[in-house]
């Protein structure tokens, strides 16, 4: 591609064979910014040489005089006083005594030097024969050559490149001086956007200033040359050196711009009438031609010294003209060297000469300066563009859009920074657990103080109640299981106030770190979502919410009151007052928990859309068409965590993470009214059950190898730093969830420390105000046996429980969750003591009621009550009875009527079938299958994915989340479980 250069030279710029090409795309009018044409006059200077030899030896007088820097006038010989004098005024005149170095410096320096700035310029020689144009020229084209090389030199900051070409119009035709083969008449071609170009003519890139000296050597030594009789070696023809000089800034510029000029070194054949140069035969032959050649020269100085009105200007009428167009009156500087004989006998010529330069000094020219784009360049520049632009959609930091290697650098030390962040974190959660540990041991060696403080208060109560330890559960009576859960009640309701404020203010303090490790955790989050601009729209929409959230989440503040623990002698009086500062924190606490959800499942978002994962998934389904369908009915979680080999972490966590926000719609669906449910289909609850994008199989979701993205990089380097910034960059955000994650899970624990000790408060209150007596519970202590293990304490438990469930008429989809997810693991104490207490007091409650009406709440919500909860139950099998059909073939339900004795012609044998369901607990295998079934009906056991987690929504109201234990409403919540 190219595009008309004004001011282009017209020569073509060919090369001979093995010449490097630079194809270059010249910019019209390539002005930078806008710049305006550079109108000035030819820059008109006279030598006058002094008298030759032969001059000399012909008595010659010397006819001219410089009387100044400007001036030269004509000095009549002393007999001929009638012809007045005459005086020539041009920039610059030069004596017989000056140096070709002075006339460079003051004449043609600065119109040479153009040339390195993109300007073109033309240095001309003119005059006749042997008045000294080749003298001078050689001398100046030598000091441009010096000069353009030390301003090479003293211009690092950009690359340089020179070619020569050489030329000569002889008798009209052009020879190329730098290959003698191409043939004696070069064509000129009239090129639309370059000019007059001449056909084949070689251009060699001069490798110093050496090279450059000794290839100007070879077109001077090519010349034609010829003896006349004023010049014993006269040039015989017009000749061109021609430099083409080209800049640009080194490396790492973004300017892909050059500057492109032409200096031509133009040395004319002698502009003599043949008649005074004798010539005859094949010398009055070049003169003809080399008088057309310079006829038209004068012809074209003199149309465009008059201006716009000449006219038609007949560049074409001669090679010379054609070829040197854009230096006269065009796109060029132009100085004209005129040179004279000093001698009388020459005068004439010499006035020719002078009146030739000064219709040369009217001559305007419109010199610009000329930038090209090369390809080679714009491809390197379009390079660095892409690789920047796709650095962008992945990088965060706007600030490092650049692409340049100190931006990398930058990010690189961001990197380091957040890490150093993320392990500060990680010691600070290390530290806490060391403190609860420690809190735990303190209790531990606390008991035997306590127990010598007052005998009411019973050390082993708040072991039990803090550390959940199931070894040193006293071991109930396994023949009168309930009687055994009585007194344990008992037990745990002598808890002492003091050691209950105690307990509650050192969770306080925890509660407390937990906010402040939240808090500095957002903060790190904040940080790494504001470097991760990832140039998606969902991307930026997740950042925004995300970034709203963190917000939101810094505006709760845990109660940061001063606890000073063991400052205190509470009585029963300040322990209601502390029960109600709780319940008052409840709502911090569980503000606290949600926040935390909601930065979870945005952060879950942000690396979904991170674009390995996109990308992966796209990958996935472009190589295998069916395997949407299949990523769809995997339900792949985000951050590689499949179904399969994650369960145990899932079942180990009551908080886990992964797809949360789904389950937690599970749970809403499953746990809402069955009536308000006649509707929920299968289809409603698997709608929620939204797929997430496939992962690779191999779990590695880092990487990225081959993404089309990558491919599309030109730069290898480039890309590496891409990848490892990118893994970098999603490896943070892993890291803030996986913490924000573990956040979350010990806010949760620490919801079930407080309420744990909210039931042993309330237990305390009751038992005081039923008379219990201390000793008793002492007495209790003695009789404890040996520590049993945790085994068998939880299946005692879990049998308390089973029966309980049946005596409170709890919900058997809450039954069955429970069953399915605590399965003795150690870290089950803390459910299962909860459950039992919940269900105790809730036995209790009922029990007291009798038969009364219970009072309405006041709030919409029912009242609690055996027979609300006996009714709630029944909606829930009839719900159950409806899934029947969704969830199981006809085979599969036919298989069950006969299995669980319901006659297969009977009426209404769903509701028959799972009226059977959980209604004997004292046998355990009724009691695995009833839980396998509900489970299956519920879709549990298909998702695999139930949590302890979706066990902890159930303690609290879904709709508003406030703590069970918030006053004694959420109790309710008991009683439709
Ligand atoms: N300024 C000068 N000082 C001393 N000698 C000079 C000067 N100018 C020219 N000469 C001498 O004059 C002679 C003729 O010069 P030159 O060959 O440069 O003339 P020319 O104009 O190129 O002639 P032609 O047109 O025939 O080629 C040479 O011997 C050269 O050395």
């Amino acid at each position: 591609m190219s595009t008309r250069f004004p001011g282009t030279p017209t020569s073509k710029i060919d090369r001979a064979p093995g010449t490097p090409v630079s194809k270059i795309d010249r910019t019209p009018a390539s002005t930078p910014g806008g710049q305006k044409t550079r109108e000035e006059k030819i820059v008109v200077t006279v030598r006058l040489r002094p008298l030759s030899k032969r001059e000399q030896g012909h008595k010659d007088q010397v006819a001219w005089e410089c009387v100044d820097e400007q001036t030269i006038i004509y000095k009549p010989p002393s007999q001929d006083r009638s012809i007045a004098s005459t005086s020539y005024t041009f920039d610059k005149v030069f004596g017989p005594s000056s140096v070709t170095e002075a006339v460079y410096e003051d004449g043609v320096k600065n119109v040479a030097l153009s040339a390195l700035m993109g300007i073109n310029a033309t240095i001309f020689a003119y005059g006749q024969t042997s008045s000294g144009k080749t003298y001078t020229m050689r001398g100046i084209t030598e000091k441009a050559v010096n000069d353009i090389y030390n301003h090479i030199m003293n211009t690092p900051e950009r690359d340089f490149n020179i070619k020569i070409s050489g030329l000569e119009i002889y008798n009209e035709n052009v020879r190329d001086l730098l290959n003698s083969d191409s043939g004696r008449n070069l064509k000129l071609l009239d090129d639309p956007e370059k000019g007059t170009v001449v056909e084949k003519l070689v251009e060699e890139t001069a490798n110093g200033d050496q090279h450059l000296r000794h290839l100007i050597s070879i077109c001077e030594a090519q010349r034609q040359v010829g003896e006349t009789a004023l010049n014993d070696t006269s040039s015989r023809s017009h000749q061109i050196i021609r430099l083409t000089i080209e800049s640009s800034l080194r490396e790492n510029s973004d300017c892909v711009r050059s500057f492109i000029a032409t200096l031509n070194f133009v040395d004319l054949a002698g502009s003599e009438r043949a008649s005074q140069t004798h010539t005859d035969g094949a010398r009055l032959r070049e003169g003809c031609h080399i008088n057309l050649s310079l006829m038209t020269l004068t012809t074209v100085i003199r149309k465009l010294s008059v201006g716009k009105k000449s006219g038609h200007i007949p560049y074409r009428d001669s090679k010379l003209t054609r070829i040197l167009q854009h230096s006269l009156g065009g796109n060029a500087r132009t100085a004209i060297i005129c040179t004279l004989s000093p001698a009388m006998s020459h005068v004439e010529q010499s006035r020719n000469t002078l009146h030739f330069a000064t219709r040369a000094k009217e001559v305007t020219n419109n010199a610009q300066v000329n930038m090209v784009v090369s390809d080679k360049q714009m491809v390197k520049h379009l390079q660095k563009e892409v690789a920047r632009l796709e650095a962008e959609l992945r990088t965060p930091d706007p600030s490092a859009r650049s692409g340049s290697e100190l931006d990398w650098m930058e990010k690189d030390i961001k990197i380091k920074q957040m890490e150093t962040e993320i392990e500060e974190l990680r010691r600070q959660r290390d530290l806490a657990q060391y403190q609860v540990e420690e809190l735990r041991r303190k209790m531990q060696e606390e008991q035997p103080a306590i127990q010598n403080l007052s005998p009411f208060e019973s050390p082993h109560q708040v072991k039990k109640c803090l550390s959940f330890s199931g070894p040193s559960t006293p071991k109930p009576d396994g023949n009168k299981t309930r009687k055994t859960m009585g007194r344990q009640t008992m037990r745990q309701s002598s808890t002492t106030p003091f050691t209950l404020v105690h307990e509650i203010r050192k969770l306080e303090q925890l509660q407390e770190q937990l906010g402040e490790e939240a808090n500095r955790a957002l903060e790190v989050l904040q940080k790494e979502v504001t470097c991760h601009r990832l140039g998606n729209q969902d991307a930026a929409e997740t950042i925004a919410k995300l970034q709203a959230e963190i917000r939101e989440m810094r505006t709760v503040r845990s109660i940061t009151q001063e606890v000073q623990v063991g400052g205190i002698a509470p009585n029963r009086s300040n322990l209601k007052e502390e029960i109600t500062r709780l319940h008052s924190q409840g709502s911090t606490i569980a503000d606290l928990e949600e926040q935390l959800e909601n930065v979870q499942k945005s952060i879950d978002k942000l690396v979904l859309s991170l674009p390995s994962n996109n990308q992966q998934s796209n990958n996935v389904h472009e190589a295998n068409p069916k395997s949407k369908t299949h990523s769809k009915k995997k339900k792949m979680l985000p951050l590689g965590s499949s179904n399969g080999p994650n369960i145990q972490n899932l079942i180990r966590s009551p908080c886990t993470p992964l797809s949360s926000s789904r389950r937690v719609l599970e749970a809403e669906a499953e746990n809402k009214d069955p009536e308000d449910d006649d509707n929920l289909s299968s289809e409603t609850l698997q709608g929620s059950e939204k797929p997430t994008p496939t992962k690779s199989e191999d779990g590695d979701v880092s990487s990225r190898e081959g993404t089309p993205c990558f491919q599309r990089s030109s730069s290898v380097n480039m890309r590496k730093m891409q990848k490892m910034f990118q893994n970098a960059a999603e490896e943070n955000v892993r890291s803030i969830r996986a913490y924000v994650t573990e956040l979350k899970e010990r806010v949760a624990k620490l919801q079930y420390q407080k309420q744990l000790l909210v039931c042993q408060v309330l237990e305390l209150e009751a038992n005081e105000a039923a008379g219990y007596e201390l000793e008793d519970d002492e007495n209790l202590s003695e009789q404890q046996g040996p520590p049993v293990s945790w085994h068998v304490t939880f299946f005692e438990q879990r049998q308390q429980i089973i029966e309980l469930w049946d005596v409170c008429q709890v919900s058997i989809i809450h039954r069955t969750q429970f069953y399915l997810l605590f399965k003795g693991d150690e870290a089950d104490q803390i459910y299962m003591e909860v459950e039992l207490r919940r269900l105790t007091w809730l036995q209790q409650h009922f029990a007291e009621l009798g038969n009364a009406s219970p009072a309405p709440h006041g709030d919409g919500k029912p009242p609690i009550s055996l027979s609300a909860s006996i009714k709630a139950l029944k909606r829930e099998r009839e719900f159950l009875a409806k899934r029947l059909i969704t969830r199981l073939s006809a085979e599969e339900r036919d298989a069950l009527y006969i299995k669980w004795e319901v006659p297969l012609d009977g009426k209404h044998r769903k509701l028959q079938f799972v009226n059977k369901l959980w209604t004997n607990p004292n046998d355990s295998m009724h009691v695995q299958e009833s839980a396998e079934i509900v489970a299956k009906l519920v879709g549990f056991c298909e998702s695999g994915n139930v949590s302890k987690e979706m066990f902890e929504l159930n303690f609290a109201l879904p709709s508003d989340k406030r703590p069970w234990f918030l006053g004694w409403d959420p109790i309710s919540n008991l009683i439709h479980l």
